[in-house]
């Protein structure tokens, strides 16, 4: 093989280093989507199994291989069931990096309107609704095609104001519900249904809204805004991440930043109100 070398006996070469590399960070993406989960001790049987089966195929034990060949054809299809939600995740993140992606990011953050959104409004209203404890949960749409989650809700497709958020987010309206969906610089949607995250590192402090807004930014590029009706603290969360208890202007600072990549560091809040819950 050109390009090849020895290390005693093994001949290897970089067709094989580079196999085992990418199998090593395969299996490194696969333990950290599944650590903390239950699904990672079935994997661990899983292999075990397998590797049990490969020692006693090697050593000739016919009967046992034969018994555990036949368990290990059925574990294919048997892992797809058992590991549908980890499988979904795993696609989801590869198909987040792809670059395909990227470019459709990078089409949209060109697009002259969508940079011009005044976020203006969504400060107002998070401030507003915070002071009164009323929950909100607003996502914003970057790369990532949110129209699977618009359409669980009810198309609303109005312009943005304070007074819309204030409204929709009232306790009394039948819109409060779930969340609202910003596309375009328009309010696209409200009362969706977003993906609860099933992170076990989430605090158990927060509840289900931001668990929601967790779950939206682990599977797709959307930012998402969340006002605690529990606490009345503001938070943005993006890509799994949670910064918490931002005051009006650190919100205005991180929103530029998430949306618009405008400057943002030197504007970021004191480090105790970032927290990263995933
Ligand atoms: N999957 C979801 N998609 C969209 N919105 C959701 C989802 N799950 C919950 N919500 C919103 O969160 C609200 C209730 O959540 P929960 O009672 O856990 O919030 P909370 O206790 O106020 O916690 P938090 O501090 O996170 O606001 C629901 O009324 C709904 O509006």
């Amino acid at each position: 093989m050109i390009g090849s070398f020895s290390i005693g006996f093994l001949r290897i070469g970089w067709l094989d280093v580079v196999d085992v590399l990418l199998v090593t960070v395969l299996f490194y993406q696969l333990y950290k989507l599944l650590t903390g989960s239950v699904a990672l001790k079935v994997f661990l049987g899983l292999m075990s199994i397998y590797l049990l089966y490969l020692v006693v195929r090697a050593a000739g034990m016919e009967l046992l291989t034969t018994i555990l060949g036949q368990f290990m054809s059925v574990g294919v299809l048997a892992s797809i069931i058992l590991f549908q939600q980890e499988i979904r995740r795993f696609l989801l993140t590869i198909g987040k990096a792809t670059t395909f992606e990227r470019m459709r990011m990078f089409a949209w953050r060109r697009d002259p309107a969508a940079e011009k959104m005044n976020i203006t409004p969504f400060v107002e209203a998070a401030k507003s609704l915070a002071s009164k404890n009323t929950g909100a949960l607003i996502a914003f749409t970057l790369g990532s095609d949110l129209q699977l989650y618009a359409d669980s809700g009810d198309l609303i497709d109005a312009t943005i104001s304070k007074r819309l958020l204030m409204s929709i987010f009232n306790k009394t309206s039948p819109l409060h519900d779930g969340a609202v969906i910003i596309t375009n610089n328009r309010l696209q949607a409200a009362r969706c249904i977003l993906p609860v995250s099933e992170n076990p590192d989430v605090p158990a402090s927060m509840g289900l809204r931001h668990r929601a807004a967790i779950g939206l930014s682990e599977v797709t590029d959307a930012v998402v805004l969340v006002v605690s009706e529990e606490t009345g603290q503001i938070s943005l969360v993006r890509s799994g991440e949670v910064f918490r208890n931002l005051a009006p202007a650190d919100l205005r600072a991180r929103l530029n930043e998430f949306l618009f990549d405008a400057a943002p560091k030197a504007a970021a809040p004191a480090s105790s109100a970032a927290e990263v819950a995933a």
